[in-house]
């Protein structure tokens, strides 16, 4: 197995998440190119890089919606199974909602997870307040807005009480105020002791809420690390141009 060095450095015991040496092709190309690194338990690292760099692929890979085309995704050191189904959950740009109510959106996240009817109630209550959702219960979840969509897909993410949660620009299209109310919801979730790894365009969110970030160019990992020491002083070229504005496409810098 390829080692990651930051896990070295720190000499830190089996990460949660790690790759090793990981590829993905399509189209005849190779859209993740050799990709090992390790998420550290209960931190938060944010994926950033230019549109087409391969974020939203990673993020798929490390939550086993896609099958790589070499290399290896490790769970607690293990290949992952059903223990890291039920541990990983995900929230994306645009959440898909059943056909039903805010509540039954709540429910069936619960009932998926094997939690006894008598408790969902009372879990579905706690979820709808974290989401400030309860005066919304019974309104078909298609009706809500954009912002409060998000929210009830964050609440139906953590409802399920997962170790690691994902997220793929979850506020990309939210105004300043529901963008704050996730964030919210990332960060309570994030003190409860889940490890969150987000992909995102938004520097001043990443700097609110990013301990590490991975910078990603052309399907390859160009730096990461503590997301105050590569933001202070980049070191690939790509990362600077990127934050300089000056990168508009992982392909035709
Ligand atoms: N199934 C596929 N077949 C061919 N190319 C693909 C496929 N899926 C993704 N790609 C390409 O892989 C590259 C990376 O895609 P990805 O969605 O991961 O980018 P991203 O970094 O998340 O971009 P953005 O910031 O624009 O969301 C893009 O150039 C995309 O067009």
């Amino acid at each position: 197995m390829a080692i990651d060095p930051l896990t070295l450095d720190r000499g830190a015991a089996t990460p949660l998440l790690a790759t090793s040496a990981l590829c993905y092709d399509a189209g005849g190309k190779r859209l993740i190119d050799n990709v090992t690194l390790s998420i550290r338990t209960n931190r938060r690292t944010m994926i950033m890089g230019a549109n087409g760099a391969g974020k939203s692929l990673l993020l798929r890979l490390l939550h086993g919606l896609l099958e790589p085309t070499e290399g290896t995704v490790l769970w607690h050191g293990r290949t992952p199974g059903r223990a890291a189904r039920l541990a990983q959950a995900m929230v994306f740009q645009n959440p898909v909602m059943l056909r039903r109510s805010v509540q039954a959106n709540l429910r069936f996240a619960l009932a998926a997870h094997g939690v006894r009817g008598k408790d969902r109630a009372e879990q579905t209550d706690q979820a709808l307040v974290m989401a400030r959702l309860t005066h919304m219960a019974r309104s078909p979840a298609r009706v809500l807005s954009g912002g409060e969509q998000q929210r009830l897909a964050v609440a139906r993410a953590l409802i399920s009480k997962p170790d690691l949660l994902f997220l793929d620009e979850p506020t990309s299209s939210l105004d300043p105020a529901s963008t704050q109310m996730i964030e919210d919801l990332v960060n309570a979730a994030h003190a409860q002791g889940v490890t969150i790894v987000m992909v995102t365009h938004d520097l001043g969110q990443a700097r609110r809420m990013g301990d590490d970030v991975i910078f990603l160019h052309a399907g390859q990992v160009a730096e990461r690390g503590a997301l105050a020491d590569v933001l202070a002083q980049p070191t690939a070229s790509s990362t600077k141009a990127w934050l300089e504005g000056r990168l508009y496409t992982a392909k035709n810098p």
